[in-house]
């Protein structure tokens, strides 16, 4: 794998983040921060009771005590005046805690009556208080640069009232088909589906185009791709087959091909190329070639324009659920899918399938020569299920 890697190091290290534009908090969602989101209010916003009970000042109940309750504070409210020494406040979960008080005691442990409450114990400072800004201090980092506004997102930036924060651009995708078979229909297009919804899992805005085998078709596709999009991703006709003409293609494109084969299985054919100042990713066509070179190259391109701190998929060692077969030669990435217990089965191999993939929710990736593999071996494993956005 660490060919692999230093190869996508390579890639990335060519992409520069789309420009930012502010947007409301609404319309982040599933976006990148180009901007760390800094709070308008602190978190909580108020000193507040973390339980339903007394609002006390812990130096009026150093044991058992016995105090009056002279105001009530629900959710909500300002409280009415500040707690004077050797008195206590009803108070509910959330609501402020009047000024003076500085511990609240659970209505369980207390009991009241006329007007009056019981304590049985000393009450610590600072016990059952969340004390305003513990979470998030006005005028601090709520979240930082490059992290993706999702739902849990979206709650902090609202705790916070941030209405509106600098993120990415989405990335426009093009992504051509290639080849007489997939434009006639003859063999069907499972390619592009999955890319285009691969892209806009990651927020991006995928343009479908397909081109047949000839020269002139694929260079006018590929040159139209980098007018009007961000990245060019081509799916098919970059082996080396007579009809493999994405690499003749962009080389009339004055194309810079910095990539051309890459050392695993499935996805050898990878390529990858500069030009118009855009990135171009050339997938293999073969189905699970394809998307297993969209994880390792493609996806971790996109994020980076995308403006993703983390390119990568989260890596695991899990352990391996039946014995694998080794073979010399090229890193492999193995479809496979987690189990309940947390170990993992591949489910299928040929770089042709398409069964596999849409079985699988992770990747397994085992390096160049690795030899058989006993049940139980712990592998590298890539989850795929982390795309929410
Ligand atoms: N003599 C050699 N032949 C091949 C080599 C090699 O080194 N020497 N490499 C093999 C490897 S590895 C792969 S992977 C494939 C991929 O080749 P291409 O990227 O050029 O893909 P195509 O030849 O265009 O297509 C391969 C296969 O996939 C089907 N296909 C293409 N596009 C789609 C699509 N959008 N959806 C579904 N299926 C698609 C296509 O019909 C072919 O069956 O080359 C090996 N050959
Ligand atoms: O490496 Mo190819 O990618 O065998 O399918």
């Amino acid at each position: 794998m660490d060919r692999l890697l230093r190869i996508r190091a390579e890639i990335l290290a060519t992409i520069q983040p789309l420009p930012a534009e502010q947007v409301t908090a609404g319309a982040a969602r599933g976006r990148w921060l180009a901007a760390a989101a800094l709070a308008r209010v602190a978190s909580p916003p108020h000193t507040c009771a973390a339980m339903d009970g007394y609002a006390v000042r812990a130096a009026d109940v150093t044991g058992a005590a016995i105090l009056p309750v002279r105001q009530t504070v629900y959710a909500g409210d300002v409280p009415a005046e500040p707690l004077a020494a050797g008195e206590a406040a009803r108070i509910f979960t959330g609501a402020t805690l009047p000024a003076g008080a500085d511990a609240v005691v659970r209505e369980e442990v207390t009991r009241e009556e006329h007007g009056r409450v019981q304590f049985r114990d000393a009450a610590r400072p600072g016990e059952n208080v969340r004390r305003a800004g513990e979470d998030v201090e006005a005028g601090g980092v709520a979240l930082p640069a490059g992290v993706r506004v999702g739902a849990r997102q979206a709650a902090l930036l609202a705790a916070v009232g941030v209405t509106a924060v600098s993120v990415r651009a989405r990335p426009r995708v093009a992504v051509i088909s290639t080849g007489d078979e997939v434009v006639s229909g003859r063999t069907p297009d499972s390619n592009g589906p999955a890319i285009a919804a691969l892209v806009s899992a990651l927020g991006g805005e995928p343009l479908r185009r397909s081109a047949g085998d000839r020269l002139e078709a694929v260079e006018a596709a590929i040159a139209a791709a980098l007018r009007e999009s961000d990245a060019v991703l081509t799916i098919g006709g970059v082996s080396i087959g007579v009809r493999d003409l994405v690499p003749a293609a962009l080389e009339r494109l004055g194309a810079d091909v910095r990539v051309h084969g890459v050392p695993m299985k499935p996805g050898k054919p990878f390529l990858f190329a500069r030009a118009a100042e855009r990135p171009v990713l050339g997938l293999p066509g073969s189905p699970s070639a394809c998307l297993v070179a969209f994880e390792v190259f493609a996806r971790p391109a996109l994020l980076a324009l995308a403006g993703a701190a983390r390119t990568g998929r989260r890596a695991v060692p899990l352990r391996l659920a039946e014995a694998t077969a080794g073979k010399p030669g090229r890193a492999r990435l193995l479809w496979a899918a987690v189990e309940p217990d947390g170990r993992v089965r591949p489910v299928g191999r040929d770089a042709a399938q398409v069964r596999g993939p849409a079985l699988a929710d992770a990747l397994v990736c085992l390096p160049s020569g690795a030899g058989d593999l006993p049940e139980g071996a712990e592998v590298t494993t890539w989850l795929l299920d982390d795309d929410a956005g």
